[in-house]
């Protein structure tokens, strides 16, 4: 079995020594070491990408920056229109969870799980083939659900200014069936990956069933679940159930800042991500030139305070102990909440290639870090890094760091899946972001 890829080798300033490799993971014999891996659930898609005017949003009945599910008409004629009109730029595998699985495995070189489903005879050329050559080998596709038809279509039309706009033809995207989602494999996992997208679904579609089914067990097995927020039009439909939902079943939220407006109604990412912490553990709020903060709790006894500048904000030095690691509220005596907030990786692109897909970076990041803690609790157990129940590897600070400079490689490239890791040279991102 081969040791997965820790998130980035950052000797210099890691907060917590990891200096040369743990001696005691080194000890092990590579037979002992047991895997860590995330799950996760999305709706099949490829991205269809076109550049369109305006009137061709309104032609179709869509909303600007919207994602919306169309019916097999509209998809058909707009289909031909984008043919005919040989708007089509490109043609990749998309959904949020699957992207983010797929970033997650190129970044930790090591395995996910993805559940949904896939046309049960693929043929050459299909979509559903391209879906597949598309994801990382290290993507686990042996657990989707075979069905007789196609998998769903994204079209991805981007306007004159840059806005984006999805309209979905769904196929069969949504039949997902309870039964299909394994125990075991959520019950193993370091975390249940979901996106809001999921409950959207027609009367009779299975989808929202099995997303239920799947955080049973991950309740069950004490296995943190966490939720993408898709766009801001699914949150605001009804803010307040998406907020019982957050209390009821979810552990990890991330959203973009419009997302937690909707959310929270505070237009201030800090603030957002401040009250999204009375649902839920930890937070994730990316704010596109602003950076990205996050939030969460750790213990009283075991808070560290930050060698960095102390920041103005909504919360004053709200980064006061940005150096802690997060930990669930629960698993708290005394939870204290903490914070940190990073402005985009050096500066951000010289030039944006597409902003698609930043914001599922930023997860797959976070994903990376909370699988490594798994990773390494379970193969280290008596190390001090584990005396308390923690979610995440890393300070908060460390992985506020990580998530920006994953969001920074998908700016750089036009996919919204990385076509490779980061750089070996960067064992340190201290050095490299200071390079330039
Ligand atoms: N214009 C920009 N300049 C610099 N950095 C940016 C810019 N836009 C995005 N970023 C970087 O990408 C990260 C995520 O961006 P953003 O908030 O736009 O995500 P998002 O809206 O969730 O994206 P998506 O939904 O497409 O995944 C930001 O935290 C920032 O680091
Ligand atoms: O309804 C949906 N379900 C799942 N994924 C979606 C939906 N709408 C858009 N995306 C996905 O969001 C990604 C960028 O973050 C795109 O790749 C697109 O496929």
């Amino acid at each position: 079995m081969v040791a997965m890829k820790f998130p980035g080798q950052r000797k210099s300033k890691h907060y917590f020594p990891v200096n040369a490799r743990d001696p005691l993971l080194q000890m092990a014999q590579p037979g002992d070491i047991d895997t860590a891996y995330i799950v996760g659930i999305d709706q099949t898609l490829v991205d269809i990408e076109a550049s369109v005017d305006a009137s061709f949003i309104d032609r179709y009945g869509l909303s600007l920056g919207h994602s919306l599910v169309i019916e097999d008409d509209v998809a058909e004629a707009l289909y031909r229109e984008l043919t005919d009109k040989k708007l089509i730029t490109h043609e990749f595998a998309g959904g949020t969870i699957g992207n983010t699985l797929h970033n997650y495995s190129v970044l930790a070189d090591d395995r996910s799980v993805l559940l949904g489903v896939m046309c049960r005879d693929v043929r050459i050329g299909s979509y559903a083939y391209r879906y597949l050559c598309n994801t990382s080998s290290r993507t686990d596709l042996n657990y989707l659900q075979g069905v007789d038809g196609p998998i769903g279509r994204c079209f991805t039309l981007i306007s004159d200014n840059g806005e984006r706009t999805f309209a979905i033809s769904p196929g069969m995207m949504n039949q997902l069936r309870p039964e299909s989602i394994p125990e075991d494999v959520i019950a193993g996992a370091s975390a249940l990956v979901l996106t809001a997208y999921l409950v959207r679904c027609k009367p009779g579609e299975p989808m929202r069933e099995a997303t239920m089914q799947a955080i049973e067990y991950a309740k069950k097995h004490n296995v943190p679940v966490v939720l993408t927020l898709g766009t801001r039009y699914v949150i605001a439909d009804d803010p307040q159930w998406w907020r019982d939902f957050l209390r009821d079943h979810i552990s990890i939220v991330a959203m973009n800042e419009e997302e937690g407006q909707a959310l929270t109604g505070f237009a201030d990412p800090l603030a957002a991500a401040d009250k999204a912490l009375e649902w839920v553990d930890l937070v994730l709020c990316t704010a596109g030139p602003v950076g990205l903060y996050m939030a969460s709790y750790t213990e009283e006894n075991g808070k560290r305070k930050t060698q960095h500048p102390l920041l103005p904000g909504v919360i004053p030095e709200f980064n006061l102990y940005e150096f802690s690691r997060a930990m669930r509220r629960a698993d708290c005596q005394t939870p204290v909440k903490i914070y940190s907030h990073i402005a985009p990786y050096m500066g951000g692109p010289e030039r944006i290639m597409n902003t698609n897909g930043a914001g599922d970076g930023a997860l797959s990041a976070l994903l990376h870090d909370i699988a490594a803690n798994g990773y390494h609790r379970t193969n280290v157990p008596n190390s001090s890094k584990h005396q308390r129940i923690y979610l995440t590897y890393s300070s908060l600070a460390q992985v506020c760091k990580y998530a920006n400079r994953v969001s920074y490689q998908v700016l750089n490239q036009h996919s919204p899946r990385l076509t490779r890791g980061l750089p070996e040279r960067e064992d340190s991102l201290e050095e490299s972001y200071w390079e330039r």
